[in-house]
This record gives structure tokens, sequence and C-alpha cells, in this order.
């Protein structure tokens, strides 16, 4: 017979979605109420008094943030400061924000989770990129997102460009151009990698790294249709910071899943 009175059925996670209304946050207010072993508690928005935030926050254990680079830091201060976990999708946030979340956390002795994309095919694009930058002299990153879209480059590009030009050593080999008839045409450069942003209605996510060796091309591109699919990246995530062990930031959906080199 089975001995039910010794089973311990873990308390479910409580989550709090930052940005509810917002196009990611709304496809996390759908979706993780259904995944398992996870409670969303509430929404969080810009509008939300100080009393409402500090409410929320006092009935979480993690808080998902997809807002705004602008404001994000100052509520990832706060939900630190009352013990909450972030899970951090906002993109175009500066090292320094970061490593004071990294901190904080520390402080605090629990986890955080900060990822540029939380989609595994993104994560490959990102690794395989890195693979490439070790060997081959040129690359551009062309990157196309929805016209309302707030920053640019995207956090993916940016974050692409900095691991490529890390992983090099140096800067990558950035032509020349002798004269340029249109202000910006060749686009943002970080170490000699040209980047390009594309803004136009209704594309959810498009990232292109375009690499050059000795008459030969390499092409690595991603694209995205949907949002809805980001819901169990970001479940992993959530479970990751309540993880035994886990405290501090830890950095990319790759490192949430543990994928392997
Ligand atoms: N890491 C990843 O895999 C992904 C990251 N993103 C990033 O997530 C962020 C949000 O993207 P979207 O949902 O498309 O933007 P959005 O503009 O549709 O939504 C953002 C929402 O956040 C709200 N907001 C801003 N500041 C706030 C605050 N302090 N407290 C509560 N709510 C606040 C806004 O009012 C808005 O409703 C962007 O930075 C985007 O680049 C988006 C998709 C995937
Ligand atoms: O704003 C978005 O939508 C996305 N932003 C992320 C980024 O800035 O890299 C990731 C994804 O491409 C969707």
């Amino acid at each position: 017979m089975l001995n039910t009175a010794s089973a311990q059925v873990p308390e479910p996670i409580r989550v709090v979605v930052a940005g509810p209304n917002g196009r990611m946050g709304r496809a996390m207010m759908e979706g993780l109420p259904q995944q398992s072993g996870l409670h969303v508690v509430g929404g969080l928005s810009r509008k939300d008094d100080d009393e409402a935030i500090a409410a929320v926050l006092a009935a979480a254990d993690v808080i998902v943030d997809f807002t705004h680079p602008a404001t994000s830091p100052a509520l990832l201060e706060r939900a630190l400061d009352a013990g909450v976990r972030p899970v951090i999708g906002t993109s175009g946030l500066a090292e320094e924000v970061l490593e004071l979340v990294d901190g904080k956390a520390r402080e605090q002795g629990i986890g955080a989770v900060w990822a540029p994309h939380f989609r595994l095919a993104a994560v490959l694009m990102i690794r395989f990129a890195g693979i490439a930058a070790r060997y081959l002299d040129h690359v551009e990153i062309i990157e196309a997102h929805h016209s309302t879209k707030a920053d640019a480059p995207s956090g993916v590009a940016r974050t692409m460009a900095r691991m490529m030009r890390d992983v090099r050593g140096s800067d990558f080999v950035d032509p020349t151009v002798e004269k340029e008839t249109l202000d910006g045409v060749r686009g943002g450069v970080h170490g000699g990698v040209r980047v390009h942003s594309i803004r136009v209605p209704d594309i959810v996510g498009w990232h292109e790294v375009m690499f050059s060796g000795d008459q030969e091309q390499l092409t690595i591109r991603h694209h995205e249709t949907g949002r809805e699919s980001y819901v169990p990246a970001v479940a992993a995530a959530v479970q990751k910071t309540m993880a035994p062990g886990v405290i501090g930031l830890v950095r990319g959906y790759d490192a949430v899943i543990g994928l392997a080199d």
C-alpha cells in the first residue's frame, strides 16, 4: 500500500511578472500559471505605487522581468532588497547593472538569472558564433525586430559582438569604405564587428551573423515566430533561481539548462 502520510508536496514557487501588459509580459501571464510547480501571484505594472509594489514583492519568491532598460535596474534592486530572486530578460542593461544584481543576490544568499535570449536555437547560434569567431577574420551582425522595440541593437547582437571580440582576443578586420554617401550606412561597430539593426512591423526576432574567410562565407541565422514558447524556458530559469546551491547571478539560458560544450 502507498504510504501517503510521509509524502511531501513541495510548495509552488510564487512568481510575480513585471510588465504584465507588454508583449512578453502577456505571454508570461498566460503561460506561466500552466507550468508545473509555479504559482503566479500577480503582475507588477509601471503605474503601481510604492505600497502595491511592496505588497506584491512580499508575496513573491521570484520576479520575472521583461520591461525596459531604463526602469528595470531600479525594480531589480528593489526586488533583491526584498529577497525576491530576479529572472531577467530585459535587454540593453549595462554590465554594471548585472554586476550589481550579482552582488546583491550574493549578499542575500539567493539566486538570479539573466539571459540575453531564452531560446535553445538562439543559444546555439551564440555558441556557434563563438566557435567561428576563433577562425574567421570578418564578421557582421544583422538583426531585425518589430518597430516598437525600445533598444537597438538587440541585446543578443550586443552580447555576440562582445563575446566574439573576446574569444578572438583582437579586433576583427573592419574594412574602410572610401566614401560613405549616407550617414550611418555601415552600422554600429564593436571590436571590428559591424552591427546593423532593422526595425519593421511584425518581426518577433531575427539575427544573422555573417562571417567571411578566404573566398568563402558562413552565415548563422536564427529566426523566431512567436512568444509562447518562451514560457517553459522562463519557467526553467525560475526553477534555477530556487535550486539548492545557486547563489548570485547565473548568466545565459545555456547555463540554466546545463548545455554541454
Ligand atoms: N531575453 C529574451 O529572451 C527576450 C528579451 N526581450 C526583452 O524584454 C523587454 C520587453 O519586451 P516587450 O515585452 O516586447 O516590450 P513591451 O514594450 O511590449 O513591454 C514592456 C512592458 O513593461 C512595462 N514596464 C516598463 N517599466 C516597468 C516597470 N518599472 N515596472 C513594471 N512594468 C514596467 C511597460 O509599461 C510595458 O508594458 C525588452 O527589453 C526586450 O528586448 C524580449 C523578448 C525576449
Ligand atoms: O525585443 C525583443 O522582442 C527581443 N529582444 C531580445 C534582444 O534584444 O536581443 C531577444 C529577442 O530577439 C527578442
